[in-house]
């Protein structure tokens, strides 16, 4: 993971200046993603629905970002833009400093969702390599990558098992290792470990830090959980609904290593409570607005 990059403000600008380049001196190819006024508009029977208005947001290449905030605020719709799974209704994205359709042909990420969503007729090496298949890579080649990703995630030992005879956690690992399959610069992550256990949560958060690291890859992560943006990211990007929108941008500068005595230090329950107030307000206005 890189250090916390552009700034920490309400995000009221995408840290570019009209060049291209942000504040760190990088121009808008080395950024993983820039938004800048990005709109969603769903036209609905009963009338439009506005998911998303004036997103304003830069992704270091390296960095990892997560997107929180109140059910309907827009996370999911602000990746899926990104995924060129569905199309901005106003302002300017790119991915790489490319449109998010020519990202998606360029295959600049890996995707994955809350279920792993693996073919139950294939194994894990068949799961992990399909995306290699589909693009044509050599049988020889694909072997390869199989294991090494399956030792990336540490299912070295499980390769020829189906996806219903692993845990939970163990398909997502295949999930995660698919994703990184053809070592996309950037993992697009929609709450990959919602579905599981606290203990399988925190060991695979663990985990995905290291990943992303080892692999240099940029991820944005969607998540509802304060303390699991806090320990995964660079930076957590705090968004409210109606319409959505981003109100906060706080960097954790939490190092970039992630151990576990990390999630009992005071550091760690500091910016806990700065995402927690700007999500909620503190106590006192809390109590205030009763
Ligand atoms: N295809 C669609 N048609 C109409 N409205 C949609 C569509 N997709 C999303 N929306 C609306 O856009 C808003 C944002 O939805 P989105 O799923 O992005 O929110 P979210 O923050 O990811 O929510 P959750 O945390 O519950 O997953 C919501 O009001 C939702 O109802």
């Amino acid at each position: 993971m890189s250090a916390p990059t552009t700034g920490s403000t309400p995000a009221a600008s995408t840290g570019l200046d009209s060049a291209g380049t942000d504040s760190t001196g990088a121009d808008s190819t080395s950024l993983a993603v820039r938004a800048a006024g990005v709109g969603k508009i769903f036209p609905t029977k009963t009338g439009d629905v506005v998911a998303l208005t004036g997103v304003e947001l830069t992704v270091a290449a390296g960095e990892f970002v997560s997107l929180i905030g109140p059910s309907g605020c827009g996370k999911s719709t602000l990746l899926r833009l990104i995924a060129d799974l569905d199309s901005t209704s106003s302002g300017e994205l790119q991915i790489f400093g490319k449109s998010a359709k020519q990202a998606r042909i360029d295959q600049d990420y890996g995707i994955a969702f809350q279920q792993a969503g693996l073919l139950p007729w294939r194994t894990v090496a068949g799961n992990i390599e399909l995306p290699l298949e589909l693009h044509g890579v050599a049988k020889e080649t694909r072997r390869a990558r199989v294991a090494e990703l399956a030792s990336l995630v540490g299912l070295s030992d499980f390769v020829d098992r189906y996806p219903d005879q692993l845990s939970g956690g163990m398909q997502q690992r295949v999930a995660i290792a698919r994703a990184l399959a053809e070592q996309p610069r950037l993992l697009l992550m929609d709450e990959p470990f919602g579905a599981l256990d606290e203990m399988t949560r925190e060991y695979l958060q663990g985990e995905l830090t290291r990943i992303a690291k080892d692999t240099g890859a940029a991820v944005v992560f969607v998540t509802h959980s304060i303390p699991e943006a806090v320990f995964l990211s660079d930076r957590v990007v705090v968004m409210s609904p109606r319409p959505g929108r981003i109100t906060e941008i706080l960097p954790t500068g939490l190092g970039d290593v992630r151990s576990e005595s990390l999630r009992e230090s005071p550091e760690y329950f500091e910016r806990v409570t700065a995402v927690r107030e700007a999500l909620h307000g503190s106590p006192v206005e809390r109590a205030n607005e009763r």
